[in-house]
């Protein structure tokens, strides 16, 4: 169920990078990643933000999350202007708006123990973890569908999916409404992929959380989204409704990005294995599950 105001809402967002070239002669050149971009999230619902790569997703999600200041632009929870926030205030918008990142293997700390993990939000806003830190560990592991007793494992000792499932309970342990999804399922194989966007649909109707749910393939928010806004070279170009995008794309690009095979990475997953490979084999043995 969605109520009509939004919860999180961006207006004019614009972010530049700088870069200098190299030599003595080097110019600075100014990239406009993101350039104008105006989104609403309410809660109950998905936003999907969809593009190429480059085409400033993940710099609008950081600037949503207020992991990146924007160069022009506001953004608003429940009204408020957040662009300035500090001190307590800022740790309210976070306890707010949580993100879950792309790869769970270089999001999670390897040499942190799932209940160190899941806690650190708390901690880093200095609140108390009600009803201790196991007990609230355990409670949050059965909510997203991991083995309550792996608690004292490592990131390492599990597959992607129960690591992914690991960075949407921290992500749930400051109690959000908002959950920013960046490429949160992308490095995931196709049915890890299924049942991880099943959790977060579950989620999505028992707690009423919005999502913005950044994916740059199409199959994937076809399953979650509830309105898509699709971005171009840091604008969008085109937003609407799931299905009346999918039936009747109005603009050019995104009739070009549907007409695009749904890419499946096997490479990414082979990649992912290789890391967590490198993660197990360097993680100390006193730091091994207790
Ligand atoms: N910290 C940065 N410094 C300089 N340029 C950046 C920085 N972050 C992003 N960019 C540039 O901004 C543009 C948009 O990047 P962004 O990561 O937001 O795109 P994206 O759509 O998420 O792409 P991808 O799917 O590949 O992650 C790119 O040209 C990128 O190189």
């Amino acid at each position: 169920m969605t109520e009509d105001a939004p919860l999180l809402s961006a207006r004019g967002l614009v972010r530049e990078f700088t870069s200098r070239g190299g030599g003595p002669l080097a110019r600075r050149r100014v990239l406009r990643a993101v350039d104008g971009v105006d989104l609403d999230v309410r809660a109950g619902e998905t936003l999907a933000l969809v593009g190429e790569s480059g085409s400033g997703k993940s710099t609008t999600a950081r600037l949503a999350a207020r992991l990146l200041d924007p160069t022009e632009g506001t953004v608003s929870y429940q009204g408020e202007d957040v662009t300035r926030l500090t001190g307590a205030a800022l740790h309210h918008f976070r306890s707010q708006v949580q993100v879950v990142f792309q790869d769970p293997f270089s999001s999670l700390n390897p040499r942190h123990t799932v209940e160190r993990i899941v806690t650190a939000p708390l901690r880093y806003q200095r609140r108390p973890v009600p009803g201790g830190a196991r007990a609230f560990t355990r409670a949050l592991m059965e909510r997203v569908g991991l083995n309550p007793d792996h608690s004292g494992r490592h990131p390492a000792q599990f597959s992607g999916g129960q690591a992914q499932r690991i960075g949407i309970a921290r992500a749930l342990a400051v109690g959000p409404r908002i959950v920013v999804c960046d490429e949160a399922v992308s490095a995931l194989d196709v049915s890890v992929q299924a049942r991880v966007i099943n959790l977060l649909r579950r989620l999505q109707r028992e707690e009423g959380l919005g999502y913005l749910f950044i994916a740059h393939d199409l199959a994937v928010v076809r399953q979650i989204a509830d309105r898509v806004a699709v971005l171009h070279h840091g604008r969008v170009v085109e937003s609407g409704d799931r299905d009346s995008l999918f039936a009747a794309p109005r603009h050019a690009y995104t009739r070009t990005l549907l007409a695009a095979v749904p890419r499946i990475r096997p490479e990414w997953e082979a990649a992912r294995r290789a890391r967590a490979a490198e993660r197990a084999a360097a993680t100390p043995p006193e730091e091994e599950s207790r």
